[in-house]
């Protein structure tokens, strides 16, 4: 496949495959290297730096780093970036960009194919473990996200990346000849992450900088360790300084100055509707000072549901609902949130899922037979708890029962799988994000299952991720139309979290995002200015046009 800017001749790109996931079954070696890897961290008590222009800077100004399921062990403290700081990175990704940007394809491709080769091998546990201390992951759940995931986004994008520069116009005749150059954006781009995957975090950076962009990054806090490791992976791939600059720091003060910055190009963000939609109004405010548009690029909140119809195969829904409601606590922007039961199905539904929530053990990730670890820290906890309590409250009322429902914060955030069950649509937890191991149940008379998939439509501003069940055909049809624009990821008898780059491309729209699918050419797309060059071949040297005579 042809490639612009190469010196080395047409090369393809290797084609990629998903990333193996390890099993870590009780005696394997990769279990060994995991646990030891562990240990180590655990020990380490490590100090992240800032890193700007390649170098790590330590302001003394510092921030706590502890672990969700044992927040009175702290893991190292992690230095912070003032207004001085951010000047120099915003100074360091603008100087970097005219070398980043002119260097051939291939060789920004071949950082991250490195990058996902040392992912594949030496870098896995050190992701793996601190996914699993910082953000409270079990082992299958990082594995999952930092390694499997990460190595996908790198192998995957480099290849979209390749298509997507092979789209060239037409050039008809032999009189002309026509092309696109895909210039990167014109300013820098600046990666705001969350906390709740290490491969997003990595991603919402690699994507704007496969395309030549330089990148200001500011981590979530409650991600810190991940991230530390992170900059060592793209540093030990050879990535050059000044191309990811990494910024921990205050958020509102790192997030107004970077977004007042006239280069400011494109912001690539996940996390909350609520800070994507104060970003977008700080480009808004700022738009006078802009070079160019920046492009906003952000995937947010959701409230994903499972709708089941009576004909729902029970063997498959309540593990999708258990396994799509409480993996990772509910800590997945996809996570089941609000499923619409018919009530032929419920008395049985409800008997497998407490059987499977009080099977599921909490605790720390390190011993591995914990299903579930900590929700990410204690305003997340008071969140989650606080729900809770005002549902306990509402029993007799808008709440007929709850399933579950412990919390205990003595040693860590833990708050156990639960269930609400309620008989309107519209309860408080049935439309509005928790983001933590709570399912709301709504059970509705068998016949209702049209008037069912409208309230599912229309009861929420989100639409991110979302399943049926049925078996009856006639009722996925119904709910693949009635429910078009309810979901950005819709999946039938399946839950609706677990997206593999490559196969499900993931993103939502309305309140949920801009649904420019991460992990696919069309957020690719988005970080790059394309320039359309024509050159004639036979320039006429007469202005005359024949019919003059
Ligand atoms: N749609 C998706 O693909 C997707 C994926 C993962 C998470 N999410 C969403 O993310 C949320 C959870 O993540 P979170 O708690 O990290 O979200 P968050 O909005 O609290 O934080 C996200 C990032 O924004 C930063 N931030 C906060 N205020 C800011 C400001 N004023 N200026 C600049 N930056 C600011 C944070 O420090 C963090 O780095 C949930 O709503 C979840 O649904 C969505
Ligand atoms: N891509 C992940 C969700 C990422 C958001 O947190 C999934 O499909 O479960």
């Amino acid at each position: 496949m042809a490639s612009p800017m190469s010196s080395l001749g047409s090369s393809p790109i290797p084609t990629p495959a998903n990333e193996p996931v390890r099993a870590y079954a009780p005696g394997s070696p990769e279990r060994a290297r995991l646990e030891a890897e562990l240990d180590r961290q655990l020990g380490a008590q490590i100090e992240v730096p800032l890193v700007i222009n390649g170098e790590q800077l330590r302001t003394g100004t510092t921030q706590t780093m502890v672990m969700p399921h044992d927040h009175g062990h702290v893991t190292g403290t992690c230095h912070q970036a003032g207004e001085a700081e951010v000047a120099k990175a915003l100074q360091a990704a603008k100087d970097a960009a005219p070398g980043w940007a002119a260097m051939p394809w291939e060789d920004r491709a071949a950082i991250f194919l490195r990058a996902a080769r040392l992912l594949q091998d030496e870098f896995r546990d050190r992701l793996n473990a601190s996914t699993m201390l910082g953000q409270s992951k079990t082992c299958h759940q990082a594995e999952i996200d930092a390694a499997c995931e990460l190595v996908d986004f790198f192998r995957f994008n480099v290849a979209y990346v390749e298509r997507m520069y092979a789209e060239q116009p037409q050039s008809p005749g032999s009189a002309v000849w026509n092309r696109l150059e895909y210039r990167p954006l014109d300013g820098f781009v600046f990666a705001v992450t969350p906390f709740n995957f290490t491969s997003i975090a990595a991603n919402l950076c690699a994507a704007p900088a496969m395309l030549g962009n330089t990148v200001i990054w500011k981590p979530a806090p409650t991600a810190l360790l991940s991230s530390h490791y992170l900059m060592e992976l793209f540093a030990a791939a050879g990535l050059p300084p000044g191309v990811i600059n990494f910024i921990p720091g205050p958020a509102a003060q790192v997030g107004a100055q970077v977004m007042g910055d006239p280069d400011l190009a494109g912001v690539h963000f996940t996390g909350s509707t609520a800070t994507f939609k104060l970003l977008w109004k700080q480009a808004a405010d700022n738009l006078d000072r802009y070079r160019s548009y920046p492009r906003i690029v952000g995937e947010t909140g959701g409230k994903d549901f499972v709708v089941a119809h009576p004909s729902a195969d029970l063997e498959r829904l309540a593990p999708a609902l258990l396994r799509g409601a409480f993996e990772y606590q509910g800590q997945k922007c996809s996570a089941a949130s609000r499923a619409y039961i018919p009530e032929s199905l419920w008395p049985q539904l409800r008997e497998r899922l407490v059987a499977g929530m009080e099977a599921m053990k909490m605790g720390d990730p390190r011993d591995f037979s914990n299903f579930l670890g900590a929700v990410i820290d204690d305003r997340a906890y008071a969140k989650h708890a606080a729900a809770i309590a005002e549902a306990k409250a509402a029993v007799g009322g808008a709440v007929t029962e709850i399933l579950g429902g412990e919390c205990d914060d003595a040693k860590g955030y833990f708050v156990r799988p639960t269930v609400i069950v309620t008989t309107d649509p519209r309860y408080a937890t049935m439309v509005e994000e928790l983001f933590g191991p709570i399912l709301t149940v709504f059970v509705y008379p068998d016949a209702e299952f049209g008037p069912i998939l409208e309230t599912c439509d229309q009861s929420t501003p989100y639409a991110l991720t979302g399943a049926i069940f049925a078996e009856d055909r006639k009722a996925v049809v119904q709910a693949v139309e009635g429910l078009r624009f309810a979901a950005g990821n819709f999946y039938i008898n399946d839950k609706p979290t677990g997206a593999v780059v490559g196969q499900q491309p993931f993103g939502g729209s309305r309140a949920s995002g801009t649904n420019d699918k991460a992990g696919s050419m069309w957020n690719l797309i988005r970080w790059a200015s394309p320039r359309t060059i024509k050159e004639n071949l036979a320039a006429p040297k007469d202005w005359r046009y024949p019919f003059l005579g």
